[in-house]
């Protein structure tokens, strides 16, 4: 039933929303904008029709937002019970579904899906319906619905049921398991994934690779997708405000404290992630280390700058991972640093001004995750390094697909092969870099966020 309120036309669902509260000492609520492709896409729409965006209220200042009913307009804030919310999020999105589709499991030893598995996936079915009842709520007749990614996999079917007159389309920005890693999961909780996500008139992916991965697990387990759609939009890298952003005075102070620190006449090997199990960070310190190591001509004269930014820190998978990198890079320091030369800068504070410092040193962009939907970082640094980098880009990588031609290529897994690469990333002819680097930032701006947005509106519309 449609309720008198219901006016949005187009409405966005996910997790994060583009919005966070911070509440301070004096009892004062702080609004953080987010960044990220998604709200750079959805700025595309404000002017155009009626919009929402609903998502979770995340933390204390969220919830206490919700409670004293401060809001941005065009965003609907749920308060979802906590724990609700914690089994969801933790227990099923990123304990499970994250795993799965980035085939992350050491599996001699997990998954484990047990009672406690059903348990929080009742609570994970309990947060998909919230999601789907509120839209079903503020959806004008008619309306399109852009569902994002694994947090969410129930609400197109939930919808649907709730209210067929919806365009719906859902949006993964995961890689798609392949189909025997998916049948790990028990029978019925595969199927219920699968037929969540085909409630949707439209299931889209950024890379053929994971689009075809998906239609393999509906052939094998369902017979077919039925009518719906699957559609692949890549996502890149927001060029103008990204150039702009990476010029204003708090990028240039920042520019300034990592050059002294690097040291005059060094090259550098920069990566920028969220400390994720996805990234492979340890492994690509490895690799720094077996290049040092082996290839002694390259010490005192190249800095490794890692930004690994705290994420999912309620993980103790994820805490001791972030334990591993520290560990790691201190271990390179103590092996080969000398009295001028720190040779793993490692920075774990989050600082997008320092990573748009970082990206515009780089000589080398280190880009080596074990599985990713796109990787956006890939597309980034180039676009802004100041004399052009060579990128070093894993073939797991979404972003290969695109960038593949103009980066040299590494399985994650090879250390070895990753060390040779970096050697070769080094050594790239400055007239080879520079080819690269101008194909690379053509890349990776054919498809800026409001293109990518859009696209999947008109397709969701028109019926594509
Ligand atoms: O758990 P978080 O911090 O909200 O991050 C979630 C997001 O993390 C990103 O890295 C993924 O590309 C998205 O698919 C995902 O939604």
């Amino acid at each position: 039933m449609v309720s008198e309120h219901a006016a949005a036309q187009v409405l966005v669902a996910s997790n994060r929303g583009p919005v966070t509260y911070t509440l301070s000492e004096d009892g004062s609520l702080d609004a953080r904008r987010g960044g990220g492709g998604l709200v750079s896409g959805l700025s595309a729409i404000g002017s155009e029709a009626e919009a929402l965006w609903v998502c979770a209220a995340l933390g204390d200042g969220d919830r206490e937002a919700v409670r004293r009913g401060v809001g941005e307009p065009g965003v609907l804030m749920l308060d979802i019970d906590e724990a609700v919310h914690s089994d969801a999020y933790n227990g099923i999105a990123n304990s499970v579904l994250w795993f799965v589709h980035h085939m992350l499991y050491q599996t001699p030893l997990e998954p484990v899906f047990d009672k406690e598995f059903r348990r929080q996936w009742a609570s994970y079915e309990t947060y998909n319906r919230a999601f789907a009842e509120a839209l079903a709520a503020q959806a004008a007749e008619g309306a399109a619905v852009l569902v994002q990614d694994y947090h969410l996999a129930l609400v197109p079917g939930m919808l649907r049921e709730l209210r067929p007159d919806l365009r719906i389309g859902h949006f993964s920005h995961t890689p798609w398991a392949p189909v025997d890693y998916f049948r790990m999961l028990p029978d019925d909780i595969a199927e219920q994934l699968l037929r969540g996500l085909l409630g949707a008139d439209r299931t889209c992916f950024l890379t053929r690779r994971w689009a075809d991965a998906f239609v393999s697990c509906c052939t094998e387990l369902l017979g077919g997708t039925g009518g719906t759609a699957i559609g692949v939009h890549g996502l890149g890298a927001d060029a103008d405000f990204l150039r702009k952003r990476a010029h204003r005075p708090d990028v240039d102070e920042r520019l300034a404290a990592l050059r002294e620190q690097i040291g005059p006449g060094r090259k550098t090997i920069v990566r920028v992630d969220r400390t994720e199990l996805s990234k492979n960070i340890v492994r690509g310190l490895l690799a720094y280390r077996q290049l040092l190591e082996t290839r002694p001509e390259w010490r005192e004269r190249v800095v490794h700058v890692a930004f690994a930014y705290p994420s999912r820190q309620d993980l103790a998978v994820y805490r001791d991972y972030t334990v591993e990198v520290q560990r790691v890079a201190d271990e390179i320091n103590s092996a080969y640093g000398t009295e001028g030369w720190t040779p793993v800068v490692l920075h774990v504070k989050d600082d997008f001004a320092r990573s748009l410092a970082a990206y515009r040193l780089a000589d080398v962009a280190l880009v080596n995750p074990i599985r990713d939907g796109m990787n956006l970082v890939a597309k980034e640094i180039p676009l802004v390094s100041e004399a052009g980098c060579a990128l070093v880009l894993s073939r797991e990588a979404g972003a290969h697909e695109e960038l593949g031609e103009d980066a040299v290529t590494v399985n994650p897994y090879d250390v070895s092969g990753t060390a040779d690469a970096l050697h070769a990333a080094l050594t790239m002819p400055d007239d080879e870099r520079s080819r690269h680097t101008e194909r690379l930032a053509t890349a990776a701006t054919a498809l800026p966020p409001q293109k990518w947005f859009l696209d999947q509106l008109r397709a969701l519309r028109e019926g594509a």
